[in-house]
C-alpha cells in the first residue's frame, strides 16, 4: 500500500509534465480587438517611452554658476529739481549692490535727499500719525519711535513742509526725506533704462557625462559679442548672451501692458531661466542654451519693491551722507536642464517592462472572449478542461 501511494504522488507531482493548450478562435471582432490593443501598447513604448521620454537615456541634471554685466547710461537734465539735476547716471550710479548671486538690480525711479548730516529738525510730515503734536509736553524727550527717523528732542515745531502742522523735533539725520518722486506719482525718471543691456555667462557642467558648456557659444566673436541683442526668432541671436532689459520685460508676458508699464514706475521682479536640453548622444556642440522670462509682479495692492541706500562722505569734518530711495526691478536668474546619453542598463530594462505589457493584449481579450461574447460557454468549454 506504502509503495503504491508513493508511486502515485510522484507521477502526480515530480513525472508530470504540464502544456498550454492554444485555442484559435477566428472572429473578426476579437481579431481586431487584439491586434488594436496590441499596436497601442507598441505605440506606447516605441513613441512616448522610447522616442519622446528618451527611456534608452541615461540623465544628469545640470551643475552651474551665473554671473552678469550691465551697461547703460542715463541722462537726466531737471535743474529745477536740485536733487536730481543735470547729471549722468552710469552703471555704477544705477546698479546697487554692484554684484549679486544669480541676480541683479536695476534702479529706474530715485528719491534722493542730499547732504544729511546727525542734527536736529523737524520729522517727516508723513510721520505725522505718532509725530504730531500740540505742545512740548506730548514729544516725550528721549523717546524712539521705530518707524520715525530719529530720537526726540521734547520740543513741538511749527511745520515747514505741511500748513498748518506742529510736529515733533527730533535728533537724526536731518533734513529728512520727502518721500515723494521727483517727476510725481506714475512718472519714471530713468527713460532710457528699457535699453540698457545685460550680459550673462552662464557655465554649466554635467559631471556624469565629463562634459563643459558656456552661453558664450565657441563660434562667437569679440565683434559678435559687442554688437549683438538677444531676439529668440533669429538663428543665430536667440543664443545672443546680450538683453536689452526692455526685451525681457517685453518676453515676460505680463500680466497686461498696464502692468508692465507699472514695473518701470514703481519696480517689480522678473525672471530669467537659463534652459539646457541637452543630448550627448549626438554632438555636443548641439548642447545649447533656451532662454524663458517671466515677469513676477500681478499687479495688486504693496506691488513694486524700493529700497534706501545711502552714500557716506566727511565734509569739513562732519560726518554726511545722501539717502537714496531707489525704485526698480529685481532679475532673478535660474538655471535648469538636463543631459542624457544612450544607457544599455536604463535601455533594456524599459524595453523589457514594454514587452511584458504586451501580455496585458492577452489578459483584456480572455476577458472579453469568456464574459462578453455570444459564444461565451462555447468558448469556456473548450478552454477549461475539467
Ligand atoms: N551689458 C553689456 N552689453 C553689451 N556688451 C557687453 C555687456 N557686457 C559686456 N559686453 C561686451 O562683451 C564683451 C565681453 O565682456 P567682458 O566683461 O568679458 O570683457 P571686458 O573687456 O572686461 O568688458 P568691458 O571692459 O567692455 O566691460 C566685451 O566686448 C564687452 O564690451
Amino acid at each position: 500500500v506504502m509503495a503504491s501511494s508513493v508511486k502515485k504522488f510522484l507521477s502526480a507531482t515530480l513525472f508530470e509534465y504540464e502544456t498550454q493548450k492554444v485555442i484559435a478562435i477566428s472572429s473578426y471582432k476579437i481579431g481586431l480587438i487584439y491586434r488594436g490593443i496590441q499596436m497601442l501598447i507598441v505605440t506606447y513604448v516605441i513613441g512616448w517611452v522610447m522616442l519622446r521620454e528618451k527611456g534608452y537615456q541615461s540623465f544628469e541634471t545640470v551643475v552651474s554658476g551665473v554671473t552678469t554685466k550691465l551697461k547703460g547710461l542715463e541722462y537726466t537734465n531737471f535743474t529745477e529739481i536740485p536733487s536730481i539735476g543735470d547729471r549722468i547716471w552710469d552703471v555704477a550710479d544705477w546698479a546697487v549692490p554692484p554684484q549679486m548671486n544669480s541676480a541683479f538690480f536695476v534702479t529706474t525711479n530715485v528719491v534722493i535727499t542730499k547732504n544729511q548730516s546727525q542734527t536736529t529738525c523737524e520729522e517727516d510730515k508723513d510721520n505725522k500719525w505718532h509725530a504730531k503734536c500740540s505742545s512740548d509736553s506730548d514729544c516725550i524727550k528721549g523717546h524712539v519711535h521705530g518707524l520715525g527717523w530719529g530720537v526726540r528732542t521734547g520740543r513741538c515745531l511749527n511745520s515747514t513742509r505741511e500748513e498748518g502742522l506742529r510736529i515733533c523735533e527730533i535728533y537724526g539725520w536731518c533734513p529728512t526725506e520727502q518721500d515723494v518722486l521727483p517727476l510725481g506719482e506714475g512718472k519714471i525718471l530713468m527713460t532710457r533704462v528699457q535699453n540698457f543691456t545685460v550680459l550673462i555667462k552662464n557655465s554649466v557642467e554635467f559631471p556624469k557625462f565629463g562634459v563643459k558648456r558656456r552661453n558664450i557659444l565657441s563660434n562667437m566673436g569679440k565683434n559678435y559679442l559687442r554688437g549683438c541683442n538677444y531676439r529668440p526668432d533669429h538663428e543665430m541671436d536667440k543664443y545672443c548672451p546680450i538683453f536689452r532689459l526692455g526685451d525681457i520685460i517685453k518676453y515676460g508676458q505680463a500680466i497686461s501692458p498696464e502692468t508692465a508699464k507699472q514695473v518701470w514706475i514703481t519696480g517689480g521682479m522678473v525672471a530669467i531661466d537659463i534652459h539646457w536640453e541637452c543630448n550627448f548622444d549626438y554632438d555636443e556642440e548641439e548642447c545649447k542654451p533656451d532662454y524663458k522670462f517671466r515677469n513676477l509682479e500681478d499687479g495688486h495692492v504693496g506691488r513694486g519693491w524700493n529700497f534706501r541706500h545711502a552714500y557716506h562722505y566727511v565734509e569739513d569734518g562732519v560726518h554726511r551722507r545722501t539717502l537714496v530711495k531707489a525704485y526698480g526691478i529685481q532679475f532673478f536668474i535660474s538655471v535648469t536642464g538636463r543631459g542624457g546619453k544612450f544607457d544599455v542598463l536604463n535601455f533594456t530594462m524599459n524595453l523589457g517592462s514594454g514587452l511584458a505589457l504586451l501580455t496585458l493584449a492577452t489578459v483584456l481579450c480572455d476577458i472579453i472572449v469568456l464574459n462578453i461574447m455570444r459564444k461565451r460557454k462555447k468558448y469556456r468549454q473548450a478552454k477549461i478542461d475539467k
